[in-house]
């Protein structure tokens, strides 16, 4: 057993030879107090085993690993146990997601994790469930459906599941995404061994303030409702605020803070007619295990209009500021500062950029209010405005690290800079994203494709979260790079966008291994020990936000093709990945004759509901399939029967059928055909459509 530093890990008698929780400890450190693997024997890391996974999706899970069985969770939330040192499979579970509920996501169908307690793996699965299932076996032992059907929750209820549960004291705690569409964000707490419902906290209040019988009523009506204006789009909505990744549970303090998310839609001026903070937006939230009962807040993103959610990555450190010592929150979310709050008391200590942020001048240093500037407020202006960070953040949900031996918090940290603009006349759609934000996205001209591909920038960043200051930086070739584990043999891990799987010296960030995984990484590695050999495993595959919406972008500097995997390495391990073949989907060119006048209509409502997973300007980022060489293209019938009829639903391709008019489905085939026979980007490698399962 090791003692870590951050307060809560003393309580957590975790053996150092485990992963049992989503960042190994309740501290979600997520660094592993193993040595075998060091700085001086890194270069004889090789890979011990590997599985390929069934889909060809985002891989965002962070494995589990408990007395040699490593739990994971892969692509539309599916779960399975395997041996830790040999990846022979113990049980597979399919909670049979219907491929119909993609389109409520953001994001692809990815899973970030389980939560393993007493003999249960718990799971969120992407059609609002949350299951438990036996250890040893894989059977079900109770499953519920988390979003209910009575409540007040909007109109657009397009509610999923992507995060990990986390587990206090026997409750098992849940949230949920889906503010980029029209949703009310709430966090759930379930008995561990019967899965009856504890409590529920939701995250913004209802339109007129109506009770929900909720522990939250109280603070809701008293520290939010006001906050918000009765009339904005919100009341339809639902307002947004959803937990959908971050939730941390301190034993020390006995509190489980909740990462709150972003505004729905994200125009303030719709939203909220420009007034008010919009609590609990943007905010951490601490409220009691037990009973979900509010204990403070701290919103660090007042009047949301950028999709700055607080729901990244929280841990717990303890550390010695201004010669006091502190148990502290600290956290690194989108809007670009890094925070600093007192754990249990949720008072501000500090909030510094660790990466270049215009949208703020400064924090005020009592409050730790941002002295946002007015040109960032373009909901208000009309004026577009040129945001850093951009709506995905100086850092996302890739996990970041910190090492107790060298002080340094490791961030996977990037710059997307984004241009914000009000849409014209925006009405709330029941399907597709509701942002309230002018959707016109990269022209088809290679120099501005490279010009903007060249501006965005992504790095690991080590920070020293005791002097608010960067000890060092690794530059990375793109942005959207994996999460990071840190380890006792002063390494950091972390696999990136390009398909590298690398490790660095923690006090110097010198690369030391480099590994070619073939395809993406997004997900964080983590390391275990079994039989007294140390192993580290990232699942591989490229996804979520950046690759479905970048277009263009997504494959600037980074063409790899997605072999979903699980990845897993040891000292001396001698196995090899297949050889890649860079076998890619043909790009079929129809030659289809296309009406030029329906080509600018096809083009609007195009970036309205498909760009979010097919990509920008109708070139997809590598996950799902490029619809400039989609056969369908050669037939306005069969066309039609995908999009207007659903004859791809079982894939995640629903019918659009209640927004889209068939003569506007026309308007988005003609588009498509005029990308099809002219486009820069022709030649960059799509989807292997021959993996593909769904
Ligand atoms: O507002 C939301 O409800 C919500 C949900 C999710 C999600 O569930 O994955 C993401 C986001 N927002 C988001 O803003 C974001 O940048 C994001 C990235 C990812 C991802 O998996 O790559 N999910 C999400
Ligand atoms: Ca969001």
């Amino acid at each position: 057993m090791s003692l870590l530093a951050g307060g809560a890990a003393k309580a957590d008698n975790v053996p150092d030879s485990d992963w049992p929780q989503h960042g190994r400890t309740a501290a979600e450190l997520r660094y592993s107090p193993l040595t075998q693997i060091n700085t001086s024997n890194v270069k004889r890391l090789g890979l011990a085993w590997y599985q390929d996974f069934d889909t060809f999706r985002g891989q965002e899970g962070t494995p589990l690993v408990i007395d040699g069985v490593m739990y994971l969770t892969t692509n539309w939330s599916k779960v399975e146990a395997v041996r830790a040192a040999t990846g022979e499979v113990l049980w597979r579970y399919d909670p049979q997601v219907p491929g119909d509920v993609a389109v409520r996501g953001c994001c692809d169908t990815v899973n970030r994790g389980a939560a393993y307690w007493n003999g249960k793996v718990f799971v969120g699965t992407f059609d609002g469930r949350l299951i438990a299932l036996d250890a040893k076996t894989g059977k079900l032992v109770w499953s519920v459906n988390t979003i209910p059907q009575d409540a007040n929750l909007g109109k657009i209820r397009s509610y999923t599941i992507d995060g990990a549960p986390r587990i206090a004291k026997g409750t098992v705690i849940i949230g949920n995404g889906g503010a980029e569409f029209g949703v009310r964000g709430f966090v759930s707490g379930f008995d561990a061994e019967t899965g009856s419902l504890k409590w529920r906290f939701y995250t913004v209040p209802a339109p007129g303030n109506r009770p929900d019988g909720a522990v939250s009523d109280e603070p809701l009506s008293k520290l939010a409702y006001h906050t918000w204006s009765p009339t904005g789009a919100w009341t339809h909505s639902g307002g947004g605020g959803t937990v959908w990744d971050s939730i941390v549970y301190d034993p020390e303090t006995d509190l489980v803070f909740l990462g709150v998310g972003n505004g729905s839609p994200w125009n303030y001026q719709v939203r909220s007619n420009g007034i008010g903070n919009n609590l609990f937006l943007g905010s951490i939230v601490a409220i009691r295990p037990e009973t979900g009962e509010y204990v403070w807040h701290f919103q660090e993103t007042p009047n949301d209009q950028w999709d700055f959610t607080a729901s990244q990555p929280m841990m717990l450190l303890d550390l010695v500021i201004n010669g006091k010592k502190r148990h502290l929150l600290a956290q690194a979310p989108k809007n670009g500062f890094f925070y600093l709050l007192d754990a249990r008391t949720g008072e501000f200590v500090s909030a510094i950029p660790y990466t270049n942020v215009n949208w703020a001048s400064g924090v005020d240093p009592k409050t730790g209010r941002p002295k946002i500037v007015p040109e960032a407020m373009w909901s208000l202006t009309g004026q577009t405005w040129m945001g850093i960070p951009g709506s995905l953040g100086g850092h996302n949900w890739a996990p970041m690290a910190y090492s107790p031996k060298t002080g340094y918090v490791y961030i996977p940290a990037q710059e997307l800079p984004e241009p914000f603009k009000a849409e014209k006349n925006f009405r709330l759609h029941s399907m597709g994203v509701n942002l309230g934000i002018d959707m016109a996205g990269l022209p088809d001209d290679p120099h501005v494709v490279e010009a903007v591909g060249s501006s965005l920038k992504g790095w690991l960043e080590a920070w020293d979260p005791a002097t608010g200051k960067v000890a060092f930086t690794v530059p990375h070739e793109t942005p959207w790079n994996g999460g990071v584990l840190a380890t006792a043999g002063d390494l950091v891990f972390q696999g990136l966008a390009t398909g590298a799987f690398e490790a660095y010296d923690a006090r110097t960030g010198s690369k030391l291994y480099h590994f070619d995984a073939h395809s993406g990484i997004v997900a964080p590695p983590i390391s275990y020990e079994v039989n007294g050999h140390q192993y580290v495993a990232v699942e591989v595959g490229w996804g979520g936000a950046f690759p479905l919406m970048g277009g263009a972008l997504a494959r600037h500097r980074n063409t790899t093709i997605n072999h979903s995997r699980l990845l897993v390495f040891a000292l001396d391990g001698h196995v090899t990945l297949p050889v890649e073949t860079h076998n890619t989907q043909v790009p079929f060119r129809t030659t289809q004759p296309f009406d030029a006048e329906r080509v600018n209509k096809g083009y609007d409502l195009y970036q309205h509901y498909c760009l979010a997973c097919h990509g920008d300007n109708a070139v997809a980022g590598g996950v799902l399939p490029d619809l400039r060489y989609s056969g369908a293209l050669e037939d306005p019938t069969a066309f039609y029967n995908i999009v207007g009829r659903g004859a791809l639903g079982n894939y995640g391709m629903v019918s659009f059928s209640s927004s889209l008019k068939e003569s506007e489905i026309e308007d988005i085939r003609n588009f498509l055909i005029k990308r099809s026979q002219g486009s820069h980007a022709d030649n960059l490698p799509t989807l292997d459509q021959k993996k593909t399962s769904r």
